[in-house]
């Protein structure tokens, strides 16, 4: 018999809690010491030859490719229409292929499960058993025999016979990978995790899901080789990008990844349960599912620039990316590219809902604050409000209007205006789209004053005079000059420009911020100058989304949409099409991040940490989308997770939710899940943590900074020597990456301290932490980050559990360390 494995797969459904998850069934190890000698090599040896036969069957697919390729082109030649149109057909064919069998993976196949026969005997039109349970009588005292062997890749490969060399992981028949449990484990006797490069197989790793029985394939025992194919997995050291896990996706994860689309799926979990990883899985699963319905494009919203740039490869390693857009909350509205946060406090103004009424209020008043040294430039594209240039300073609107009309001099004054603009205003319409309505009132008085009407007693004579009259005066530049000043087109950035004047802002801001709000705000803004260029942060972001809005800009030029449905399918950028040659020659791509705001899929990473008008601004790219949103409230940044709460709700509508929950942590060790649950208890109390997969013997080191003399210049210092000291020390002791996390407010600082040690080690502000995660992780004074903001515990959870091996907690002055140097916030 077989050694026992120290491993396994936990298994989980989204029912069970930490408290009543079931503890997993070891597997057997027969690669481990007491294995025979030579049954690993044996075991590779088998895959190597299942390998190689499948990239003799891909070489044949990439001739039939080319050969197609070859034939379009031929085709090409022929300048009829209809002959376009089937090369068209034809390159889209060749090229799905050739894109698809050209990548070189690095594990294109990378699992495979030994199957019980099935319940009904059916099989599928793949040929493999349909039924997920096993025929009775299958096990017989402890003895089965394999009835199925289906091996799992990133893209489905048929042998010339139509028989499965390699089944698609998003397909039903490979659903058993990743479902089966030692507690559950249907017809799986033996999962393994293939471990290759190019075409070569470097390792096996077996789970065995039915260690007591002793199956047989072709007459020979079934042998469970290695350490399990998670903690293989888990213990690799980490880079700065992550690694896909569709080789070792859990059950639990399984079930959020192949979630149907329908309304809302939400997943909670603690940090390291896998979340953003279950979420770009299910992206490109969703695609496999209804390419056509998602042609519409999935949106991904993740809280940093950080963790897009982390987060970007995922998707292209599974073989998916064109129908996808990745963007941070920051970067959200094109053109604005916001890495900057502001102070808490002004983030917690800027982000709370009340912020709409105030923008309504600003919008409609910054036109008597408007007044453009030169007319406001034509636009012709909705989304140019960012363009710096074309934003009108601001510096009040004309008191006067004089024109020349039936030889006389007519005029309104600043009253007339005033009333005249109010009038405009009522009601709730965009304001630059009420710009005709002003023209049209201001002629109305202009006539009226002229006392023509008067002059005219049959009706038609009159409409005709009116009209001879309008046309001579809105054609005179003084008239377009004055409207064009009087009423100019508003930018969003024009309007967060005016209110950076601390009155005019306390004026549109009565009942609805306090006086320290406004001051804080109008502050922040007065970084814009009188036209609103200048650095925006990631909160100003939504507030120019919700301007844009409340503004309304000109119709939009049609642009000729995609039509060509076989480009909709592509999703290659290598492909061109008829369709695409027409249009600009822009990338898919940036076509796709350019003119998309509404998108068919929204999944939204770190949900928790969105504020009121940022899923406002979310809200709007998915209004006919099906979403999934995943997050957990323990690491929330947000000072009112309520009034957030009633923003996510309003921003996905009556759509029915779906909920699951992840449990098990696989980014920490439980030496340092269980330092991080103590904070988790006094910023969430009663908040159960997941419980950690592996761990690792090394318990979190506390250091201290100590000053060598008095005085805040000594206790910097002493903080930057221990940081730097403390950061070198994990960079010795771990292959990977050291991630170096600060107060906000001492960024800039870190980075300089740390500046010179190479590009393992990253130093980050407490908010950039966020879904990141390095081999080690160094913790600058703990009680900085907890004091920065009312969210400050949970923002120090998140900083204590990014590491996958290693902590070290460095003590500041204000964290009072007891004698073994554990500060306060972390002792019992
Ligand atoms: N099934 C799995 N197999 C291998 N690795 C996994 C698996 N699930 C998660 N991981 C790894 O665990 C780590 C944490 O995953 P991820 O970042 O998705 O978690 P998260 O829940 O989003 O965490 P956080 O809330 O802290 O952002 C990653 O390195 C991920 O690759």
């Amino acid at each position: 018999m077989a050694a026992q494995n120290a491993t396994h797969a936990p298994d989980h459904t989204p029912e069970h809690t930490s408290s009543d998850a079931v503890a997993p069934e070891p597997a057997r190890d027969s690669g481990s010491a007491a294995a025979p000698a030579g049954l690993r090599e044996r075991e590779i040896a088998a895959e190597q030859t299942h390998l190689d036969r499948v990239y003799r069957r891909l070489e044949e697919k990439i001739h039939e490719a080319e050969f197609l390729m070859d034939d379009a082109a031929k085709r090409g030649q022929v300048g009829t229409p209809g002959a376009f149109a089937e090369r068209d057909a034809q390159v889209f064919q060749a090229g799905v292929h050739l894109n698809r069998l050209n990548s070189e993976y690095e594990d294109f196949l990378f699992g495979r499960v030994d199957l019980l026969p099935g319940k009904d005997g059916k099989k599928g039109p793949d040929g493999a058993f349909t039924s997920v349970e096993p025929a009775d009588g299958a096990v017989t005292d402890g003895h089965a025999s394999i009835a199925e062997t289906l091996h799992i890749g990133r893209l489905g490969v048929l042998d010339a016979d139509y028989s499965p060399l390699v089944i698609d992981w998003r397909a039903p028949a490979a659903a058993p990978f990743y479902r089966a449990t030692p507690v559950a484990p249907g017809r799986v006797v033996r999962r393994r995790v293939i471990r290759s490069k190019g075409r070569r197989v470097l390792g096996v790793e077996d789970d065995l899901m039915r260690p007591d029985v002793t199956a047989t394939l072709d007459g020979e025992e079934l042998p469970a080789i290695g350490d399990g194919a998670l903690m293989a997995a888990l213990g690799r050291a980490r880079s700065h990008t992550m690694r896909d896990i569709v080789a070792s996706i859990q059950a639990e994860q399984d079930l959020v990844v192949r979630a149907p689309a329908a309304s809302v799926t939400e997943v909670e979990g603690g940090p390291g349960t896998g979340k953003t990883a279950v979420a770009l899985h299910r992206a490109a699963y969703l695609l496999y599912q209804d390419r056509r319905r998602y042609a519409g494009g999935i949106l991904i919203v993740s809280p940093t620039p950080l963790l897009v740039a982390y987060t970007e490869g995922v998707l292209p390693s599974l073989g998916e990316e064109g129908q996808v857009a990745i963007r941070a909350l920051g970067s959200l509205v094109d053109g604005a590219e916001a890495t900057a946060y502001d102070p808490p406090d002004v983030a917690r103004v800027k982000g709370s809902s009340r912020m709409q009424k105030l923008l309504r209020k600003a919008a409609r008043g910054a036109l008597d604050a408007a007044g453009p040294a030169a007319p406001a430039p034509e636009r012709d594209t909705q989304l140019s409000f960012l363009d710096e240039d074309a934003a009108p300073a601001l510096s009040g609107p004309p008191d006067r209007l004089r024109v020349v009309a039936f030889g006389g001099r007519i005029e309104l004054d600043a009253s007339d205006l005033s009333r005249i603009r109010r009038t405009a205003l009522g009601g709730t319409a965009p304001v630059n789209l009420l710009r005709p309505r002003a023209r049209r009132l201001l002629l109305d008085a202009l006539w009226a004053k002229s006392g023509a009407g008067r002059r005219y007693h049959d009706p038609e004579l009159a409409a005709e005079a009116r009209q001879g009259f309008d046309e001579d005066v809105s054609t005179e530049p003084v008239f377009q000059e004055f409207l064009d000043t009087w009423w100019p087109e508003l930018t969003p950035r024009g309007v967060l420009a005016a209110m950076a004047d601390e009155r005019t802002l306390g004026r549109w801001a009565r009942r609805v911020l306090g006086p320290r709000e406004v001051r804080r705000l109008a502050r922040s803004l007065g970084r814009l100058d009188a036209r609103g260029r200048g650095p925006l942060s990631v909160h100003d972001v939504a507030l120019l989304d919700e301007l844009q809005l409340i503004l309304g800009a000109p119709a939009r030029p049609a642009r000729p949409r995609e039509a060509d449905p076989l480009d909709q399918l592509t999703g290659l950028d290598e492909l061109t099409t008829a369709a695409d040659r027409a249009s600009s020659g822009r990338s898919r791509r940036e076509r796709l991040e350019e003119e998309r705001t509404d998108y068919a899929h929204v999944i939204v990473d770190e949900a928790q940490d969105l504020t009121p008008m940022q899923w406002r601004m979310v809200g709007r790219r998915g209004r006919h989308a099906t979403w999934t949103v995943v997050g957990d409230p323990a690491q929330s940044s947000w000072s009112d997770p309520d009034e957030a709460a009633e923003a996510r709700d309003e921003a996905l509508g009556a759509r029915p939710r779906r909920r699951f929950s992840l449990t098990v942590n696989y980014r920490n060790p439980a030496e340092i899940a269980e330092l991080s649950a103590k904070v988790l208890a006094l910023a969430m109390p009663g908040m159960a943590a997941p419980d950690a997969v592996r761990s690792t013997g090394l318990r979190p080191r506390f250091a201290v900074a100590s000053p060598g003399g008095r005085g805040a210049a000594a206790v910097e210092e002493a903080l930057a020597a221990a940081t730097v000291e403390e950061a070198r020390r994990m960079l010795s002791e771990v292959d990977g990456t050291v991630g170096v996390v600060v107060a906000m407010a001492r960024r800039e600082q870190a980075r300089a301290w740390l500046a010179g040690l190479g590009d393992r080690v990253v130093a980050l502000g407490s908010l950039e932490a966020k879904g990141l995660e390095y081999d080690a992780a160094l913790v600058v004074a703990p009680a900085e980050i907890a004091d920065e903001s009312p969210a400050g515990l949970r923002v120090l959870y998140v900083a204590l559990t990014r590491a996958t091996q290693r902590l070290t907690v460095l003590s500041g002055h204000r964290d009072e360390p007891d004698a073994d140097g554990v500060p306060d916030l972390l002792r019992d």
